[in-house]
Parts: C-alpha cells; structure tokens; sequence
C-alpha cells in the first residue's frame, strides 16, 4: 500500500512529501496484473481528507506499464482505438502521470509482495517502467455491486488463422488452447485453458452459443447469491440472446471479427507483413472483454472491451511465426498431435465435429 497525493490539472500522482505537508490523501493498493500492467486500486487514506475535485480518483483502478515492453507511441494508437470504437464499446480511461519517486515505490513493494509469495509465479521480476511515467486511470469493472456480475473473458480469434492448413479441425484458439493443455496440464481453470471455441460464440446460433455462456459462468465462478431475481438460466438465455441476432454483444464481437481480418488478412509468416497492422490485428485478438449483468433480468447486458495496448512488433513477429509453424507442424490443427493418448480432451473446437472424417 503507497501513499500519495493527487494533483487535478494535469492529473497528475505525487508522493507525500515537502510540497504537501499535509497527510496523504490517498493509497494505491495492489490489484492485479497480466504481462504487460501492473494495476492498482486507489482507495481514501485512513487519516488524509480528500478534496472534493479528486473523489472521481476514488475506487478507480491506476494502471501503470511493465518495463518489459518497448515502447509505441500511445497517443497515436489510443486514436486508432478512437477511431474504430465507439466509446461505450471500450472500457473508460484516462491518461495520468506519476511521480517517478510513486513508482520507485511500488517497484519496492512489488518486490516486497514477490517475496511474501503474493505476486502470480509467471509475472516475478517483472517491474513499472521508470522510463514512462504515464499510466491509465479507469473504472474498476470487477469492483462488487449489489446484485450485478461480472464475467471477464477473451474473445481471441474469431476468425480462423489465414495460414492455418485447409482440413484444420481445430481453429487458432483451440489449437493453442489444446498444446498448452497438454505441455502444462496444471494450468488455471482445472489444467484447461479456453474451454470455449471463440467461432462457436460469435456463431449467431444459440444451440452453439449457450454452451460457451455455460462455460464462461463456471470459469468465471459467477454464484448467485439467494437474492438473485433471476435464475441462472434465464440469465444464460439472456446473455444467450445478448450474443445472437440483434443483441449488442454480438454486433461488438462482429466487428471484432472484421477487424481482426482487415487489419490481418494473410498472417504472419508472409514474407513482408504490414508489422504494425498485423500488431493491431494480435491486439484485438488478445484483448478483454467485462461482461456486466444484474440479477434483476430487467436490466441491460453491458460488454467493454478492455486491454487494447499495442503489441510490440519487435520480437513478437518471430514468436507468431514460430507458434503457427508448431500448431501446424506437431499437428494440433487436425488434431493429429503425438500428444492425444496421453491427454485426451474434450474437444469444444466448432471445426472439431465440422470437419471431422
Ligand atoms: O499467443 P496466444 O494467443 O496464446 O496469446 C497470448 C496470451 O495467452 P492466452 O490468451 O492465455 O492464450 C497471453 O496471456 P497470458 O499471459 O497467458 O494470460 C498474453 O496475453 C500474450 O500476450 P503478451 O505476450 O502478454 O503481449 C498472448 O500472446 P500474443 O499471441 O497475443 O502475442
Ligand atoms: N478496468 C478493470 N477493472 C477491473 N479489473 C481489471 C481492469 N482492467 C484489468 N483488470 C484486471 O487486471 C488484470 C491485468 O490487466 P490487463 O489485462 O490490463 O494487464 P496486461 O498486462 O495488459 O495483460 P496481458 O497479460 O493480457 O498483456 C486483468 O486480467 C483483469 O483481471
């Protein structure tokens, strides 16, 4: 937990120190982080006052950069998102800046929350970049509210990968999604990742989608509590219709979709690809989705789309390249891997019992 100040205009986040004497008016505590943030909940400090100009600052999420990424101009990416999403679609967020002296903080607590064995085992030695002192402030999307849920997901690929081979029974999703199972079967979600096909959600066909919504309340642990006005299947069928026909989540996933094939029509293992369009493409086939509901039916389903920071081209390039030679070569397209006796799954790939023999 780190004490600061917060300054208006510019948003800006200072640390307690000569220029305010008096005591601190916020803490930054620990949220979450992926690969590439570290994310931050900012809370009241138990004996500062908080100005009325920055109780909006209270119970958002900071979420400041790793070190381990090069740098791409956000400004002209966030105009990209700008440009190809409506702002309800996307989570908020707003640009702020730290004091580098914030972050020389938080590097020491997360070294601290390393080693007290709190941070994921994937993500030690990883630290906030001192080079760029900008961070994002946004709403807490997974903060609790009386009788609204919460499910986060990825919708991935929805499209299957342009240079997979042509009698693939499995799309990108689930070929990846099957190699990691197997290479590290105790991974989240009871040794599985992805357990839903991304084609069969964005199908537009509810005997297809249901399953996938099944799916996502389990891994998401979504309990509703006794007070819930709904049962769960009139949610799930509510979502069920969210993602179908002229429901809202699939028209964003849609155009998901179309993006996804314009700004990567051929794949990476071209000889020549347009890097930064094909980095958007991975971005928008990595990002994240907060689904939000309420127990009480009456109320709309929301979809934001969050997670929409560049990839970097640098070195990702020859990752893609590899990763798509090994899905096709070891054979987790067609579903002929060596690995199949030894671990065998249940197969959720859309193309799996399509194109079977
Ligand atoms: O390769 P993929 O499709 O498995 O996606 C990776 C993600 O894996 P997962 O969603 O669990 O399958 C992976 O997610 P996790 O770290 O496994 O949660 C990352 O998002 C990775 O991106 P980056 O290296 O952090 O920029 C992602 O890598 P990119 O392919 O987007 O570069
Ligand atoms: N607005 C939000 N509200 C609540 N929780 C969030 C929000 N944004 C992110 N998170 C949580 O923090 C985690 C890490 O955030 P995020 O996905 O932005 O990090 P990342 O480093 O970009 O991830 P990746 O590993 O996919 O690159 C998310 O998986 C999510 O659980």
């Amino acid at each position: 937990m780190i004490e600061a100040q917060l300054d208006g205009d510019p948003p800006a986040i200072h640390p307690r120190g000569r220029k305010y004497q008096q005591q601190s008016e916020i803490v930054l505590e620990y949220h979450k982080e992926g690969g590439a943030n570290v994310l931050y909940r900012i809370q009241p400090s138990a004996q500062g006052t908080i100005d009325p100009a920055h109780r909006t600052w209270i119970n958002q999420l900071l979420r400041l950069r790793k070190d381990n990424i090069s740098s791409i101009s956000v400004d002209s990416y966030h105009r990209t998102i700008k440009k190809n999403f409506e702002s309800d679609d996307i989570v908020r967020s707003e640009l702020v800046i730290c004091h580098p002296s914030i972050i020389d903080a938080l590097n020491l607590e997360l070294k601290q929350l390393e080693d007290d064995g709190i941070r994921p085992t994937k993500r030690l030695n990883q630290f906030i970049s001192v080079k760029d002192l900008h961070g994002m402030l946004m709403p807490n999307m997974l903060a609790p509210a009386e009788g609204v849920y919460t499910i986060e997901m990825k919708p991935k690929w929805l499209l299957q990968s342009p240079t997979a081979p042509p009698n693939a029974r499995r799309c990108r999703t689930c070929a990846k999604a099957a190699r990691d199972n197997c290479k590290a079967p105790q991974r989240q979600w009871g040794g599985r990742v992805h357990l839903y096909c991304p084609l069969a959600l964005v199908s537009d066909d509810e005997e297809l989608v249901t399953p996938v919504i099944r799916t996502l309340f389990k891994t998401a642990h979504v309990s509703f509590e006794n007070n819930a006005l709904c049962s769960q299947d009139r949610i799930i069928n509510l979502l069920t219709s969210y993602f179908t026909g002229s429901g809202d989540g699939l028209r964003l996933l849609k155009q998901l979709q179309d993006l996804q094939a314009k700004f990567d029509p051929d794949g990476a293992m071209g000889i020549a690809p347009d890097l930064e369009k094909l980095a958007f493409a991975m971005t928008l086939r990595d990002c994240s989705m907060f689904l939000r509901f309420s127990g009480d039916c009456d109320r709309p389903v929301e979809a934001r789309l969050a997670d929409l920071d560049p990839k970097p081209t640098e070195g990702k390039l020859s990752y893609w390249r590899k990763l798509e030679e090994q899905l096709t070569d070891e054979g987790w397209y067609t579903g002929t891997e060596k690995f199949q006796e030894i671990q065998k799954q249940d197969e959720v790939c859309l193309l799996w019992t399509r194109n079977g023999t």
